[in-house]
């Protein structure tokens, strides 16, 4: 887990060719997801735009060296948890990323939960457990997001991790957006 954060268990990226299932969840769930990351990017004072496409994205990171795809598979054994982190690997960010629980809580693994924490500017960080069936898809920040409060849009910060596993295994599929370097 060292590229990916720190944390105890197994990672695997996948490689180009990605497998067919990979790169169709990679480029459909990025259409709508390209929606947000332009109304986050517009509320925060980014002149960032995200291309409609997948495609054109890649094409982007690559032009930039970010050449190493970042999908990945997780596999958790007992004790095994990944410490809260942000999967920024370059230049070139696309600010959400999604994971798919790929086992069933309760039946093949206890502990195990998926964390978010949320730092408000000069606050303390908010942590929150997502519950996650499996199957279920979870779509997050990868970095900062954009909040209104009484004073205007400010900035909170994600980051994110897995609870210990407690007994039996638990996978993961991660699919980040943007390449690495
Ligand atoms: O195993 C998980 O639920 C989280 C994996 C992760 O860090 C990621 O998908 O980026
Ligand atoms: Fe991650």
């Amino acid at each position: 887990m060292q590229r990916h954060g720190f944390g105890r268990g197994e990672y695997q990226y996948f490689k180009y060719p990605l497998p067919p299932l990979v790169q169709y969840l990679r480029t459909t769930l990025y259409r709508p997801l390209v929606a947000v990351a332009n109304h986050w990017s517009a509320a925060m004072g980014s002149d960032v735009r995200y291309p409609d496409e997948h495609d054109a994205f890649t094409a982007r990171c690559h032009a930039a060296g970010q050449t190493q795809p970042t999908p990945l598979q997780l596999r958790y054994g007992v004790g095994d948890y990944n410490c809260l982190h942000q999967d920024l690997y370059g230049e070139h960010v696309f600010p959400l990323q999604v994971a798919v629980l790929l086992s069933q809580p309760g039946e093949d693994f206890t502990g195990g939960e998926f964390v978010l924490t949320e730092q408000r500017p000069r606050g303390q960080s908010r942590p929150e457990v997502v519950p996650l069936q499996r199957g279920d898809a979870v779509v997050f920040a990868v970095n900062q997001r954009p909040a209104s409060g009484s004073r205007g849009i400010y900035r909170v910060a994600l980051r994110h991790g897995v609870s210990r596993v407690r007994t039996g295994r638990r996978q993961t599929l991660g699919i980040l957006f943007h390449d690495a370097p």
